[in-house]
């Protein structure tokens, strides 16, 4: 459905029925008010007549025709006074249901579907996005049925006046749509380039602010290489976009007006071989100049939908989003926290398997640490423990539950995780560790915040607990958020906790208040670390070795697999040597 080319009924799917009834409604309205435009456009000719002659023309006298057209406009204005009324309140209720199903959707998209840039996207999305394509429902597809019912009425009625243009403009009409598809289609494939020109630069300079710390470390400050090609590849893009987007516009205005030009020829020819009276080929060409007006309407109701062609298309790309097969009710309920993953296969992308039958057994109570090298799934595997994906092939059971048949609550509810991309609210310090657990009494949050060193950064800042954290907590360090997010894993108390080192140089207090962190939390809980350091390491029960492969290398204790002499010792060895390096 996301792929079908048909706007209205895409537009239609995101209103409620109510405001689908409205919309149609309004649309017919629009439909009739066209209909009358049309209708007082053809009766300019025998009302003319009529008043040059004196004699009645069709039946009617000037002042009979003269009535037709004030009732035709009448009816014509009102249907469009409460077709315009009806499309915005349309056109409203698309934009709050709009942002009811994007924000439901949210709520049930599967934790991997968030990416660096969604925040950005989403909330493009529900703001500017959102109003432009509710605009294209209040107005432009009326604007579009409007016209076009009063093109195609005009066009009949000219077949009353004179058979030749009629013959011209029933031909030509056709073409005109086609020409004018063909127009909106280059309008489209250049707002396309331009779109995507537009976002990757965006994402560059986004890129670019996030990165100045490793920037001005390489001495790039200023100038980074990607952003600069992202800017000559975007202008080249924009430059091909306007070249499409042009040729689509001078199309389209090059046709009306040939249109046009031919019906005034035919029209001045007809009245040079008498075939039609002088006042009946000035008005004529009255109505063909009337007539130019409604055609542009079209074309600028057609280019004004296929702007919003990609805004809908990207709406339609979250909501149909694979959502992760929910449980009403979870099936069983764990018996302990224990974590076992069974010949796990998971890929991100089909052509890059990331786990290959990977197999894990942590028994409650225990603490296994997951070492290897960087980007061998380490992190992957305590994602899909958090059922952030869910696993191509095995499974992965929490207490002997499949966590496919838990409940997203009960899962939760018995796992934790610290992850390295820590997210905070716009919110107090103290809110942001309480959303753990909100009924923790203010020795319980003292206590998690001087395990895991809060209390300085609560000491040190003017206004203690209640300093506000900024947008996913800019106000704080890297280190001082990942303090915040262990406080908040040893506040919740889960049974299981996912804890993924930083990767990170953590400053001499900051480790030390990880490793304290670490033995409260290994004390009382299940305990899996990706871990980084070679403390952590050593304090592990058990520890997997993963390789480059995504398979499980080796599983043992430290003194086991330093034994062993396979991947651990040379991981230990490494670590050791690096640990020892020393600036002098
Ligand atoms: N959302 C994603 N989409 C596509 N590929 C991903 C995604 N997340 C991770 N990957 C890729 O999957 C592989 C494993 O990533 P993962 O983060 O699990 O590795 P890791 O062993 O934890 O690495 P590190 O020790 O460097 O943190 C990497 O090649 C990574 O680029």
């Amino acid at each position: 459905m996301s792929n079908s080319k048909r706007f209205l009924p895409r537009l239609r799917r995101y209103m409620d029925e109510g405001d689908r009834r409205q919309h149609r409604l309004g649309t017919l309205l629009y439909a009739l008010s066209g209909v009358m435009c049309g209708i007082g456009l053809a009766i300019m000719m025998p009302a003319t007549m009529a008043l040059q002659s004196g004699d009645p023309q069709w039946g009617l006298t000037f002042w009979g025709w003269a009535v037709a057209l004030a009732a035709v406009t009448v009816v014509g204005s009102t249907a469009s006074f409460f077709g315009t009324k009806l499309s915005y309140a349309a056109g409203l209720g698309f934009m709050r249901n709009m942002q009811v199903v994007i924000g439901n959707k949210v709520s049930r998209l599967p934790l991997g579907w968030f990416k660096a840039d969604s925040a950005g996207r989403l909330s493009r999305m529900v703001t500017q996005e959102m109003i432009s394509t509710g605009q294209a429902a209040a107005l432009y597809v009326g604007q579009l049925i409007k016209n076009a019912a009063a093109a195609i009425v005009f066009c009949a009625a000219v077949w009353l006046w004179s058979w030749q243009i009629g013959i011209m403009l029933t031909l030509s009409i056709p073409i005109l749509f086609l020409l004018l598809r063909v127009s909106q289609a280059c309008v489209g494939k250049g707002n396309g380039l331009e779109d995507s020109a537009e976002r990757d630069i965006a994402a560059r300079i986004v890129e670019f602010a996030r990165c100045q710390g490793a920037l001005r470390a390489c001495r790039a400050g200023a100038d980074y290489e990607e952003l600069e090609s992202s800017f000559v590849e975007g202008r080249k893009r924009s430059i091909r976009g306007l070249w499409w987007s042009a040729l689509g516009e001078i199309l389209s205005g090059t046709s009306v007006q040939m249109l046009v030009v031919s019906m005034i020829i035919a029209v001045s020819y007809l009245g040079a071989s008498g075939s039609i009276g002088a006042l009946e080929t000035v008005v004529m060409i009255g109505v063909a100049l009337r007539f130019t007006t409604l055609l542009n309407e079209i074309a600028s109701a057609l280019f004004g939908m296929e702007d919003r062609r990609a805004m809908l298309d990207g709406m339609d790309e979250v909501v149909e989003a694979a959502e992760l097969p929910v449980v009403g009710e979870s099936r069983a309920r764990p018996t302990d926290a224990s974590v076992r993953m069974g010949e796990v296969r998971f890929s991100y992308m089909k052509e890059k398997p990331i786990l290959r039958g990977v197999d894990l057994d942590v028994p409650e109570g225990s603490m296994v640490a997951i070492v290897g090298p960087s980007g061998c799934g380490k992190t992957t595997m305590l994602k899909l423990i958090a059922r952030f994906y869910d696993v191509d092939d095995g499974a992965v059971r929490i207490g002997g539950v499949d966590v496919r048949d838990m409940t997203t609550e009960d899962l939760f509810a018995r796992v934790s995780f610290v992850f390295q991309d820590v997210y905070l609210f716009n919110d107090t310090l103290r809110n942001n560790v309480l959303m753990a657990n909100p009924d923790a009494s203010e020795e319980q949050l003292r206590a998690v915040a001087d395990l895991a060193g809060v209390t300085e950064v609560v000491e040190r800042l003017p206004e203690g607990w209640e300093t506000l954290c900024g947008e996913g907590g800019r106000s704080l360090s890297g280190g001082e958020r990942q303090r915040v997010s262990i406080a908040r894993a040893l506040l919740k108390q889960a049974p299981i906790v996912l804890l993924d080192e930083a990767t990170s140089a953590l400053d001499a207090e900051n480790e030390k208040n990880v490793v304290r962190s670490i033995e409260t939390l290994k004390r009382r809980s299940t305990l899996i670390v990706v871990a980084h350091k070679l403390e952590t390491v050593r304090m592990a029960d058990k520890i997997v070795v993963m390789d480059s492969s995504g398979k499980v290398a080796e599983t043992g204790t430290h003194n086991e697999l330093i034994a062993l002499e396979g991947e651990y010792k040379d991981f230990w060895d490494k670590r050791n040597a690096s640990s020892q390096w020393q600036l002098v």
